[in-house]
């Protein structure tokens, strides 16, 4: 996939001259947003996904050029490419086609080596059948009880996208099994999950599509230990969802079950993927899985064949780069009034920060523009409590809000102020966004708001499986999007080696040490932080 550097697009230079006409007053938000018309000329909308992007700092003239930038980007050639399963993710010849996870490869006679549908149903098969099976209790735990809890085993991609649905989709469906999450390698994240659950009724599901991420290897060890010391068999208690020819796709392994992930499928698009289906079903059933299943597909549809105009995950990626890479904002923060979607920032901070945080080209030459910037977010009104201060006075940066029409709470409320506090959080979003838009003038300058600070409003409907899963494959086809207008892989990761490399060092002189007392970090070519930090460890206190 060669294509014309970013900057040398002929939109991109068109788009630079716009944005610096942008500084005049009439550009300002607080002007631009009375014109009567620009809701309906600046949002979309899509089987009960609303998107309105008039709030952002667009007209005409920039929409225009924005949508030459991705024509002449041929993103929606390349996203065309991706589902039909040609080898976009290059630097690891691979193709990407989290969209066949949810039955969408409309030309599978492109891939040669593996038969995708028929082994993506294999597994969701194999899924659907155990998943019934511990439901019925026709699976046990060794002593014979049925399963209560499950344990997620898993770090970065191989949990994230699965804790932000489970932790949605629990508000409006009762779990048949509860699922918690064991991440990171700090044993205290262990104690705060054995305190939740009982050992005798818990399953442990491994999830790494390496097989090899320390982080999940030293957390499986302590899953191993505590089994026996409980006098339970793994192979009663244990599951793993891992890459087919992983270190961990071994028959011989005493597991209850184990599950394969693809090549095709990158960590951080896995949700619809085993990562996401076996605990999903297991918590919910493999029903509530296809529904949701059925949503990512809707919105892969509406992202692959629509046009550009009115392509939301296409519009978003655009704008998403107008605001980074022509209006110079180096942040951009997600803000759901909706706290039962409390885990979809962190889930969309590693889907968009490590597909876009990247150095080069498709075609490996260095960057000379902005790719990506850092997300992050947590739900409304609590956000407006804590950092809305600096969105507001401080240096401003884009806001996604997400409103959800109908709360899954539907009992008696109280009212308060005239109000129910549904009808609360609605009038804070609503207000927020024209907060951040219109600014205000006053004589005394700490009570002054510059205004003309940008946002989007996506609204749903309600939370159901189906409207998690449109959210979830949003986030995916814009990210993917975004990539291929900026002109980069959006599906390697080769930035997060080296921290691995240099703890891998680390480790092996606290190995050497735990070895060997005698060992003297002063005595090796260590810097003198290193030495700092690793001899307060020692020492137990600083
Ligand atoms: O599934 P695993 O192989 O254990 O990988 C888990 C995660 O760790 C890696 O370091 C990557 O940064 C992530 O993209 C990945 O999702």
């Amino acid at each position: 996939m060669v294509q014309t550097r970013f900057n040398d697009l002929s939109a991109c230079k068109n788009l630079n001259r716009l944005a610096k006409n942008f500084n005049e007053d009439k550009f300002h938000l607080k002007h631009m947003i009375q014109d009567k018309k620009r809701l309906e000329n600046f949002s979309l909308k899509f089987d009960g996904f609303f998107y309105d992007f008039s709030k952002q700092r667009i007209d005409d003239r920039v929409m225009e050029e924005l949508l030459n930038l991705a024509k002449q980007a041929e993103a929606k050639k390349k996203f065309s490419q991706m589902i039909s399963g040609e080898i976009v993710n290059i630097t690891e010849n691979r193709a990407a086609l989290h969209t066949a996870a949810r039955g969408f490869i409309p030309d599978p006679a492109n891939l040669t080596d593996m038969d995708v549908m028929s082994e993506i149903n294999r597994v969701n098969s194999q899924i659907k059948e155990f998943s019934a099976k511990i439901h019925t209790s026709q699976i046990r735990s060794d002593s014979g009880k049925s399963f209560k809890d499950a344990v997620v085993i898993g770090i970065g991609g191989s949990y994230l996208g699965c804790e932000f649905v489970y932790t949605a989709l629990k508000n409006c469906i009762e779990p048949n099994i509860n699922l918690h999450f064991l991440s990171n390698v700090d044993i205290d994240n262990f104690g705060q999950v054995i305190k939740a659950i009982d050992p005798e009724t818990c399953l442990w599901i491994v999830i790494s599509k390496s097989y090899t991420t320390t982080e999940t290897m030293a957390n499986l060890k302590q899953v191993l230990l505590f089994l026996k010391n409980n006098n339970l068999d793994p192979s009663s208690h244990l599951v793993t969802v891992t890459a087919k020819g992983s270190p961990g796709d071994n028959p011989a392994n005493p597991v209850l079950d184990s599950f394969h992930m693809f090549d095709f499928i990158g960590g951080r698009y896995s949700v619809t993927s085993a990562v996401g289906g076996l605990p999903l079903s297991l918590a919910f059933g493999f029903d509530i899985f296809t529904r949701f299943l059925n949503g990512c597909h809707a919105m892969d549809l509406h992202a692959v064949n629509t046009p550009e105009k009115e392509n939301i995950p296409l519009i978003s990626a655009l704008i998403s780069i107008w605001n980074s890479n022509f209006l110079h904002y180096p942040a951009q923060a997600i803000i759901p009034y909706c706290s039962a979607l409390s885990e979809l920032a962190p889930h969309v901070q590693q889907l968009y920060m490590e597909s876009l945080g990247k150095g080069v080209t498709f075609d490996g030459k260095l960057i000379n523009h902005k790719t990506g910037v850092i997300i992050f977010g947590e739900p409304g009104t609590n956000a407006q409590h804590s950092f809305f201060q600096l969105a507001h006075q401080g240096s401003p940066f884009p806001v996604e809000f997400i409103g959800v029409v109908t709360p899954v709470y539907n009992k008696d409320q109280a009212g308060s102020n005239g109000v129910y506090n549904h009808q609360e959080l609605w009038a804070n979003m609503i207000a927020q966004a024209k907060a951040l838009a219109m600014g205000k003038n006053d004589d005394n300058k700490a009570k002054y708001f510059t205004g003309n600070r940008p946002s989007s409003t996506l609204v749903i409907n309600n939370l159901t499986p189906e409207s998690l899963g449109m959210l979830l494959a949003f986030y995916e086809a814009r990210t993917v999007y975004e990539g291929f207008i900026l002109g980069i892989n959006p599906f390697d990761q080769f930035g997060v080696e080296l921290g691995k490399i240099l703890a891998s060092q680390i480790r092996d002189h606290i190995k050497q040490k735990n070895m060997d007392e005698s060992y003297n970090f002063d005595s090796i070519d260590l810097d003198p932080a290193t030495k700092f930090y690793l001899d307060t460890l020692f020492n137990g206190s600083l």
